[in-house]
């Protein structure tokens, strides 16, 4: 299924390090000219999840695959994006195909780094963008609400409810406010959805902090923090350039490099969660001695849906799910203890897996 994560921000804040850093390898073009990202680049990144190593020791599993997620490293907007300005729709429409954004912020201070209005305010560059995002929804919404007026005076129910929520959109937008702060109900989800407005999509600010600051954050990092919490959105601190640094380092020199700058994880495996959490996934793993693996859903995805991103025919022959939960199969060392303690499930089609479970399929074809 792959769920995305578009990294967006102003230009020359420090995407393509921070993408660069994601996706460890120089592929993405990182220097101090606004503009140097045109294409977007894409970039699977390995979601880091410590029970995947104990699962696999236990089981003797000759390889660990984890579930990966995508980056994908977006051009810089600036003020007038909706309008075509920079290289405006192009990047709305890289946005648009995103599942939900990593809002990248400068935070630090550096004299030689060139800040395209001048000065460095995360909060005012986060409202900037939110706002050509909103201003992007907004003429989207007008022109649609103009394609369906005649089928909405038809009586046509389709067009009716999307001019409902179309209306919806445009009134918080008018309002200052963008189209995530809508409640919506459980039913009309799916259509919210489907309208792909660019201020619902879910975000995450990652405050690009100087090398100093890694561990602790800094009075900008604070700023937006606080800005965060009152939207009730989450944040992240990193130094992108840090980041960028270490993850040219082999494992043994990371953890040494981590330790002197008081950190206990690169800030990348914090977002990468982040980002996971954002998007309300969850993982469950398959565990035999060949491979330990583990498998990104939705939360609450039905087990024959989970078995249907392994493969297709799992979903469509599905009979049954063998469930052991994470934490019986580690109290009981593996597949064996967790069966003799009784611990092993037995679970049919609607079975909603749990985060963590062990899972193994049976199915016919
Ligand atoms: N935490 C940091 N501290 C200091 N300098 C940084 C930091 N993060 C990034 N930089 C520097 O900022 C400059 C711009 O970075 P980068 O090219 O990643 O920006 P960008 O947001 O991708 O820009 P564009 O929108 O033009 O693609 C680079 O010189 C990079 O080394
Ligand atoms: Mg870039």
């Amino acid at each position: 299924m792959g769920f995305k994560m578009g990294i967006v921000g102003l230009p020359n804040v420090g995407k393509s390090t921070l993408f660069n850093a994601l996706t460890k390898t120089a592929a993405a073009q990182a220097a101090n000219f606004p503009f140097c990202t045109i294409e977007p680049n894409v970039g699977d990144v390995a979601v880091p999840d410590p029970r995947l190593d104990k699962l696999a020791e236990i089981a003797g599993s000759k390889q660990i695959i984890p579930t990966r997620m995508t980056f994908v490293d977006i051009a810089g907007l600036v003020k007038g994006a909706s309008k075509g300005e920079g290289l405006g729709n192009q990047f709305l429409a890289n946005i648009r195909e995103c599942d939900a954004i990593a809002h990248v912020l400068r935070c630090f201070e550096d004299d030689d780094i060139t800040h395209v209005d001048g000065r460095v305010d995360p909060v005012a560059d986060a409202e900037t963008i939110e706002m050509e995002l909103m201003l992007a929804d907004l003429e989207s919404i007008e022109r649609r609400l103009q394609n369906i007026v005649r089928k909405v005076r038809g009586g046509d129910k389709e067009a009716v409810e999307q001019e409902r929520l179309l209306n919806l959109a445009k009134e918080a937008i008018e309002a200052g406010k963008p189209a995530r702060t809508v409640e919506i109900a459980d039913e009309d989800q799916k259509q919210w959805k489907m309208l792909q407005l660019l201020s619902t999509k879910p975000v995450l600010y990652v405050c690009n902090v100087e090398e100093t600051s890694a561990g602790s954050g800094n009075s900008q990092s604070a700023r937006v923090a606080e800005m965060a919490a009152a939207q009730g959105n989450s944040h992240v601190v990193i130094s992108a350039r840090i980041e960028e640094e270490i993850s040219q380092l082999d494992e043994e020199e990371q953890e040494m490099f981590l330790s002197e700058l008081g950190l206990t994880e690169a800030g990348l495996d914090r977002l990468i969660r982040a980002g996971y959490e954002l998007l309300h996934l969850q993982t469950y793993f398959t565990v035999g001695p060949k491979e330990a693996r583990a498998w990104t859903i939705k939360e609450g995805t039905g087990a024959p849906a989970a078995a249907g991103v392994i493969h297709g025919d799992f979903e469509r022959g599905f009979i049954r799910a063998e469930t052991i939960g994470y934490d019986d199969y580690i109290t009981y060392k593996g597949e064996n203890g967790a069966k003799e303690a009784g611990k092993m499930r037995a679970e049919g089609k609607t079975y909603i897996v749990k985060d963590g479970d062990v899972l193994h399929f049976l199915f016919n074809t």
